[in-house]
């Protein structure tokens, strides 16, 4: 390889992410901006989004994993499969899945198979479509407003992880007044770099 080449990061095999566009066509479809408008995982880190590369094939026995699990205290972990055939109450869940929502605490998914949208507000209120497919790991800050869907793949098989007792409540938008989404926006939104402070409508 030419040394100027830039190495690709493994985690955009599994994580991609862009702009949407505006059209009200299937959630499902991938929804780019004509031209396309990708976002690195270096700037979903700056909106607090993490990200990982995992072997979803071997996730039972993976020192990665644990080591994640360990550092960040995730406790808890079970599995949310998401499809027609799997999913109790499938048409209800899937919409209030993809109403646009924040938790007060982190929202975390390993796709260990199949594949969904993890669609996350910018600062500037833009929707950014996070692909997640299987081997990838997200963590969605608490306070991110943010919405699911599945692709028209139909399916995820998706890890979730928790520290200690898990609390799924979805706050729909408006819940801007709730602790956790004052200091996401604190923490994300308007944050300092050096001696100024960005802010997002600015
Ligand atoms: C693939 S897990 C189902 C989606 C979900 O749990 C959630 O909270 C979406 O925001
Ligand atoms: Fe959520």
């Amino acid at each position: 390889m030419v040394a100027t080449e830039k190495m690709q990061d493994p985690r955009e095999e599994v994580i991609q992410a862009w702009y949407m566009d505006d059209s009200d066509e299937d959630q499902r479809l991938p929804h780019h901006r004509e031209p396309k408008e990708f976002v690195s995982l270096d700037q979903l880190t700056e909106l607090g989004v993490l990200s990982w590369r995992l072997d979803a094939d071997n996730y039972e026995t993976d020192e990665e994993l644990k080591k994640i699990r360990e550092d960040r205290g995730y406790s808890y972990m079970d599995f949310c499969e998401v499809s027609p055939e799997k999913l109790p109450n499938y048409e209800e869940k899937i919409k209030s899945f993809f109403e646009e929502h924040l938790h007060t605490d982190e929202e975390i998914r390993y796709a260990v198979a199949g594949s969904g949208y993890f669609d996350v507000r910018d600062r500037n209120e833009r929707w950014i479509r996070v692909w997640l497919k299987k081997g990838g790991l997200i963590v969605l800050p608490a306070g991110i407003y943010h919405r699911f869907t599945l692709d028209t793949n139909n399916y995820i098989k998706a890890m979730r992880l928790f520290v200690g007792d898990p609390v799924w409540t979805p706050f729909n938008r408006p819940h801007d007044h709730l602790p956790a989404r004052q200091e996401y926006v604190k923490a994300f939104v308007h944050k300092e770099t050096g001696d100024h402070a960005v802010d997002a409508a600015a």
